[in-house]
């Protein structure tokens, strides 16, 4: 498993206004939205290309498009939600797969309350979007839905992960498949709730307020 942070001023600055727990709900969508958009242009390095010959008003350039089959971006419901706007403006043509996963507070178990993603996923690049890496509970299990419907090739584009989430995810799919983590920030730890410490706080309450 590769683990790419990326390390840049603006998305060190937009991390830093985005943890600040006096900044608003609507104020956070907007960091949440930038930082993605950033952390894809990382993320999507290897997306697949093929060579094109392009006719401009001058002569014919040989440029490189995105290839076929198309990519899929998986945002995991809600606060992976919150990163899709700024993915498929990177991607416009990426086809889009959901899954609603829902961490137990006391068991830190995952729940999929939705799972709608195309029966085969072989020889698709996988984008899986959440901003929070904690224990790694939710992404193992995301991935796995992914590599059992055939994919190989998945980068996960989170805004902040904890050590221990990294090391479970390389413990649970490092081995069976092409995995990529790209990340603005690994943080120090968990606390005794298994919320990332320093983070930001629960990332889908901060964007769409608490529902439970
Ligand atoms: O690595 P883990 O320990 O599994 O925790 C990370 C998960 O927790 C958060 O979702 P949550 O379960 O709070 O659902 P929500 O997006 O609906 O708030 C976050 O968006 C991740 O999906
Ligand atoms: O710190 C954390 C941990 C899990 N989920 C979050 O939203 N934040
Ligand atoms: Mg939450």
């Amino acid at each position: 498993m590769r683990l790419l942070v990326a390390d840049h001023p603006l998305i060190n600055h937009k991390l830093s206004v985005l943890r600040d727990a006096r900044t608003p709900s609507a104020v956070f969508r907007l960091l949440v939205d930038e930082l993605v958009t950033l952390l894809a242009y990382e993320a999507t390095r290897e997306v697949r290309t093929e060579q094109v010959d392009i006719t401009t008003p001058v002569a014919v350039a040989h440029c490189r498009r995105l290839a076929d089959p198309r990519p899929i971006v998986v945002p995991i419901l809600r606060a992976g939600l919150g990163m899709l706007e700024g993915m498929t403006r990177l991607l416009p043509t990426a086809e889009v797969g959901f899954l609603g996963m829902k961490r137990d507070d006391d068991t830190l178990e995952v729940e999929t309350y939705a799972n709608r993603l195309p029966e085969d996923l072989s020889g698709r690049q996988c984008f899986v979007i959440d901003p929070m890496l904690a224990t790694g509970h939710t992404l193992v299990a995301a991935i796995d839905y992914l590599l059992e419907r055939g994919a190989r090739d998945v980068t996960a584009i989170c805004l902040i992960a904890a050590p221990e989430g990294v090391a479970a995810l390389e413990a649970a799919v490092g081995q069976r498949a092409n995995v990529t983590v790209v990340t603005a920030a690994v943080d120090d730890s968990l606390n005794e709730h298994a919320y990332i410490v320093p983070g930001l706080g629960d990332a889908g309450d901060r964007l769409y307020g608490i529902v439970d």
